[in-house]
């Protein structure tokens, strides 16, 4: 008998079929109310889930009896209370590393589009009121040469500090739970508080996992230490920002302007008052969102998946101690 997985977010069709040689998969290319009782009642048989942003904990794992490997498409795994699958005992993987120069290329651009105010003057070209040559009122602010402040160094991090050392000339301070020396070492990053970093950085990048600790660690107080010049950036999870104290601090002219990938609800409700500013440059959390990358993170949650089932240790486990 094949085990049975539920695959339920849209994968590419070559990685589905590897799976389906081994596995009896119901496949959802993604959940919503018509196909969620469906998706329970298979829950109810599955040894493996495969995707993206389930909230598994123990009320689900009581829907799932029989489940042993839960496999993130995410390298982010705030979805899933770790606590919770370890006590079970099921496995959970995610997808680190294969994306990290894609999400770097992705904060890159944010820098660029937030300091040269590339959204706001193309629309300037596109609604017919580029009259005259520009003047200062549409200047932008250096990227080269300024400092970037990274929170959160770990892998997605230093691969941002590697594009703005060594193609932007920038100068790299950080933050982190624990010193980076592969970033010390090779991008010249320096360690730092919070306090110091918030005041000195001419851009404020945001790259931690969304934790207890990391929930709305940039609000009121974040925001007020930071300089009237800088830029935020959010590459995290939105909920890692009071986004209250940016709409704020972003009227009032506290900060330049930010970049966010991310938000607290997703798809971001139309009527925020984020997206109404001028100084603000939104992306649909598309990060890892190339072919290429996610088609690497496909292929390495189905590794994850089916290395777990074949009784292997998966390439990428987060609690691994469960099969040890
Ligand atoms: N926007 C997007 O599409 C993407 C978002 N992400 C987000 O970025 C996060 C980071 O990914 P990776 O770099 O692969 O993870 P990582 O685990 O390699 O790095 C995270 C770093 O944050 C640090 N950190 C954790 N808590 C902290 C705290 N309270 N204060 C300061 N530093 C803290 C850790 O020490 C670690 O060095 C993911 O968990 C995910 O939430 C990742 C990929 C794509
Ligand atoms: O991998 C993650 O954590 C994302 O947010 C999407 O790539």
């Amino acid at each position: 008998m094949l085990p049975k997985v539920i695959v339920y977010s849209r994968i590419p069709e070559d990685v589905l079929a590897r799976i389906q040689e081994s596995c009896e998969v119901t496949y959802y290319e993604k959940l919503n109310e018509e196909n969620h009782s469906s998706f329970m009642k298979e829950l109810t048989n599955a040894e493996a889930v495969l995707g993206s942003g389930l909230k598994v904990d123990k009320d689900l794992l009581a829907k799932a009896p029989k489940l042993s490997v839960v496999s993130n498409i995410t390298v982010g795994y705030d979805n899933l209370n770790i606590d919770d699958l370890t006590e079970r005992g099921v496995l959970a993987t995610n997808t680190p590393t294969v994306l990290d120069d894609t999400v770097a290329d992705t904060m890159m651009s944010l820098i660029l589009a937030t300091r040269r105010r590339i959204v706001e003057l193309d629309q300037l070209v596109k609604s017919g009121n580029w009259k005259a040559n520009i003047s200062k009122e549409h200047f932008g602010l250096d990227v080269h040469h300024k400092k970037l402040g990274i929170i959160g160094m770990g892998r997605v991090g230093q691969t941002v500090a590697k594009r703005a050392e060594a193609g932007f000339d920038m100068e790299i301070i950080y933050h982190n739970r624990s010193r980076n020396e592969w970033a010390e070492q090779n991008h010249h990053a320096t360690y730092c508080s919070l306090e110091e970093l918030l005041k000195e950085s001419d851009v404020v990048c945001l790259l931690t996992p969304l934790t207890k600790e990391t929930y709305e660690l940039m609000g009121k107080e974040e925001f007020q230490l930071m300089k009237k010049t800088a830029v935020f950036i959010n590459g995290s999870r939105g909920a890692t920002v009071d986004e209250d104290a940016l709409v704020q601090a972003l009227e009032t002219g506290e900060i330049y302007a930010a970049g966010l990938d991310v938000f607290k609800e997703e798809p971001v409700p139309v009527d925020h008052p984020l997206l109404t500013m001028k100084n603000v440059v939104t992306l649909p959390h598309i990060g890892s969102a190339t072919h290429e990358t996610r088609h690497k993170m496909a292929e390495l949650a189905a590794d994850n998946m089916l290395a777990a089932l074949g009784g292997a240790c998966p390439p990428t486990p987060i609690n691994g101690e469960v099969r040890s």
